[in-house]
């Protein structure tokens, strides 16, 4: 396995880029570790299978270069780069057993049939599918298709990385939880460097130890589930990631404090200086209902199984908070809290806001 570098990548799809917007990946620096489990999380459009695509050695980026464990592979093509991918959909021969099908990345290297076998046997009961080494492929069902296929990407020992292309797509919706969590405990027996490509943030959260969020070519922040959740970077992350996302509010800034709906806000910490449009930022789940703080309206309560939304309206902006607790009824005036810690100021979209150290 590798040390994956991004080094200054750029990539536009026409021959004479001119402007930002020409590029569908803007500048790229970045660095994966050896055995590490990362996911790239973006909508549509931003860039991801660009970025995979470059990886894998389909595309050759315009501007940068991409190392493994320090070597530049900018150059050389897929079959050179010794990865193994899953894709969207299951990549497998129907003729074939099951056991021939994992079989196949091993075989077709030239391993030893001992090996082989030893292999397979250790990745078929990782997957839980030891009871199909037998079976035609032909006669699976499409996720458990899919699970062969990603024991096809996972059952050489020797590839740089392997890659997740949307591998859940196909898969049920009720099954897909359980290959999710999977994926998971493979990483962990495995420990190859894994890149996990996704629209869908459960996914992303649930496999990868660091998750990079795209948007419009750009990677906007790295970093655990945990820290997407609590201090996004900016208000793309934070509306991007949670269920429902942060509260992104319109904000004024006066002698260096925070005023929303005319009402002044404690923050985290020092508002940095600068021009642009200012925001806050702060997730439903830590905007108390309650007695104290801003005068709102409930305009509407959806129950959510473990907890209730409540959208209430602050003068004229909508403001959600998420409880477990009682929660007034619609057209109830209430106060609304917004926990300090988790509050910050965003300008042009990015955090703008230093936390006072505790
Ligand atoms: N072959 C191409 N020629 C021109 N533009 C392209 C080409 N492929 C992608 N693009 C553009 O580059 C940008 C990034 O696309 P890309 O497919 O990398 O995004 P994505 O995040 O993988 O989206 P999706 O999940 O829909 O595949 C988009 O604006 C897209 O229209």
């Amino acid at each position: 396995m590798a040390k994956i570098t991004l080094s200054k990548l750029r990539h536009s799809y026409y021959p004479d880029p001119s402007s930002p917007e020409d590029y569908a990946l803007k500048e790229i620096d970045l660095d994966w570790s050896d055995g590490g489990a990362y996911a790239l999380l973006g909508p549509s459009g931003c860039g991801k299978s660009t970025l995979l695509n470059i990886i894998s050695g389909l595309l050759t980026p315009s501007e940068g270069r991409i190392l493994f464990d320090g070597e530049d592979v900018t150059g050389l093509p897929p079959n050179q780069r010794n990865i193994a991918q899953v894709f969207q959909f299951p990549v497998i021969y129907d003729t074939m057993s099951v056991f021939d099908n994992l079989a196949f990345p091993l075989r077709n290297r030239g391993v030893d049939e001992a090996r082989v076998k030893a292999r397979v046997t250790e990745i078929a009961e990782m997957l839980e599918v030891t009871d199909m080494l037998g079976t035609r492929a032909a006669h699976l069902s499409p996720d458990n298709k899919q699970k062969i296929s990603m024991g096809r990407g996972l059952v050489r020992d020797d590839v740089n990385v392997v890659m997740f292309d949307e591998p859940l797509t196909v898969i049920d919706p009720h099954l897909k939880w359980k290959l999710r969590s999977k994926l998971k405990e493979l990483h962990q027996k495995v420990r190859a460097t894994m890149i996990y490509v996704t629209h869908d943030q459960t996914e992303a959260l649930t496999f990868a130890d660091q998750v990079v969020v795209m948007q419009e070519g750009e990677i906007v922040q790295i970093g655990t589930p945990v820290e997407l959740f609590e201090r996004p970077a900016h208000t793309f992350v934070g509306h991007f990631i949670g269920s429902p996302g942060m509260n992104v509010l319109p904000a004024d800034i006066r002698n260096g404090a925070a005023y929303f709906e005319g009402h002044k806000l404690a923050v985290e910490g020092r508002i940095k200086l600068g021009d642009g449009l200012t925001q806050i930022g702060v997730r439903p789940e830590f905007v108390g209902l309650g007695d104290e703080g801003l005068p709102a309206r409930v305009r509407k309560v959806a129950d959510v199984g473990r907890h209730r939304v409540v959208d209430a309206v602050v003068g004229d902006t909508l403001v959600k908070a998420v409880s477990s607790g009682d929660v007034p009824g619609q057209g109830e005036d209430v106060h609304l809290a917004f926990a300090p810690e988790h509050t910050r100021v965003y300008r042009d979209g990015w955090l703008a806001t230093e936390r006072t150290s505790q």
